[in-house]
């Protein structure tokens, strides 16, 4: 398992916890739409790094976005598989797609 699978397991866990025991139980208590503008939030501090080329913030801020992707998912219920399966099959769609380019016929 990825670290991000680790992650997203821990993050499902704490759905339905009690929400002064964590962070991320206390965010997702609030329901997905905090957990969406929160994303948000973390999606233009890593905006506002990467346009300063500010790397060691950038490489702070992409963490803090990958971790509330993870939370927005969770709380609609979104599994991670999901996405990355929808990731491969895009991959497997562009590869159509470049052999088409390389081979015209
Ligand atoms: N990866 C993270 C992670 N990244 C960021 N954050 C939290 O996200 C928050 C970032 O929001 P802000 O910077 O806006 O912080 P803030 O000012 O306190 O928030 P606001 O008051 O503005 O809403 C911080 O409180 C961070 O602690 C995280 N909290 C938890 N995790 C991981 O999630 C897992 C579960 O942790 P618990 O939440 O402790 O159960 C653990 O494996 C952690 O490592």
């Amino acid at each position: 398992m990825s670290i991000l699978h680790d992650l997203a397991a821990i993050i499902e866990d704490r759905k339905g916890a009690d929400p002064d025991s964590s962070w991320t139980a206390k965010l997702l208590a609030k329901g997905p739409e905090k957990c969406a503008e929160k994303f948000g939030e973390e999606a233009i501090e890593a905006i506002i790094a990467a346009a300063k080329d500010d790397r060691e913030n950038l490489t702070y801020e992409a963490a803090d976005v990958l971790y509330h992707l993870l939370v927005m998912l969770a709380a609609r219920d979104i599994p991670l598989d999901d996405v990355l399966n929808e990731l491969a099959r895009r991959q497997g769609l562009s590869g159509i797609a470049e052999k088409a380019a390389r081979d015209p016929q």
